[in-house]
């Protein structure tokens, strides 16, 4: 209603939620363009997903925090703590933590942290590894969302999950930069949700 000095409610809040889509969309092409893709890396066939341009763009790299922080702030209204991945996760994990005042947990490759730790094992779309997290790291009921760069297969977070589980924590969601819709991670990872940023 081009001139008119009313606004219906609906007409309002359907021009917030369109401003806020546009801005979010935005931010999803920003970091698209910052996603380089190289076949054959690590191992023939596989095609390798590079998120280093977007830690190299402090416009990309705060798009990205932005994105998870509207998610965290829509899985729940009180997390406790974020919960990164060795290696990638802890890219973006500490930013995202500091971003909602709540503190970040590594959970790292085998044999790097120190004092008692709780193991698990799994297998990756090119390899074995094994996870592990500090015993006193996270508290039984805290609630807690995990982060990495990308789910593939889902070992790796399924593995984290574990762990989590082990010390009793709540596991409200796992976030992930980009997930490979064909490996289809986030059908293992069930009966946790992953919510992905850009899917390929
Ligand atoms: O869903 P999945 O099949 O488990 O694969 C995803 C995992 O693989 C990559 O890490 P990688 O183990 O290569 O280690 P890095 O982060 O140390 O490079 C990626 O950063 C994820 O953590
Ligand atoms: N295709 C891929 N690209 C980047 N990182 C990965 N980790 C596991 N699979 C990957």
């Amino acid at each position: 209603m081009r001139g008119s000095a009313s606004t219906s409610a609906t007409g309002f809040y359907g021009c917030i939620k369109g401003l806020f889509c546009t801005n979010m969309e935005s931010k999803l092409q920003l970091l698209r363009k910052h996603v380089r893709t190289f076949p054959d890396f690590p191992k023939p066939g596989i095609q390798f997903r590079d998120i280093c341009p977007i830690l190299k763009s402090p416009p990309a790299l705060t798009a990205a925090i932005d994105l998870f922080e509207e998610q965290v702030r829509t899985i729940h209204p009180q997390v406790d703590l974020i919960v990164g991945l060795d290696a990638r996760g802890f890219l973006f994990g500490p930013l995202l933590a500091q971003r909602l005042e709540i503190g970040f947990v590594p959970v790292r490759k085998r044999g790097k942290l120190p004092g008692t730790t709780v193991t698990a094992a799994y297998d990756l779309e090119y390899g074995k590894a094994e996870l592990e997290i500090q015993e006193d790291a996270v508290s039984p009921a805290q609630k807690v969302v995990l982060i990495d760069d990308l789910l593939a297969t889902g070992g790796t977070l399924c593995a984290a999950c574990e762990l989590l589980l082990r010390l009793k924590a709540q596991v409200l969601g796992c976030l992930v930069l980009i997930e490979l819709k064909d490996l289809r991670g986030a059908e293992r990872l069930k009966p946790h949700t992953v919510f992905s940023l850009l899917q390929y």
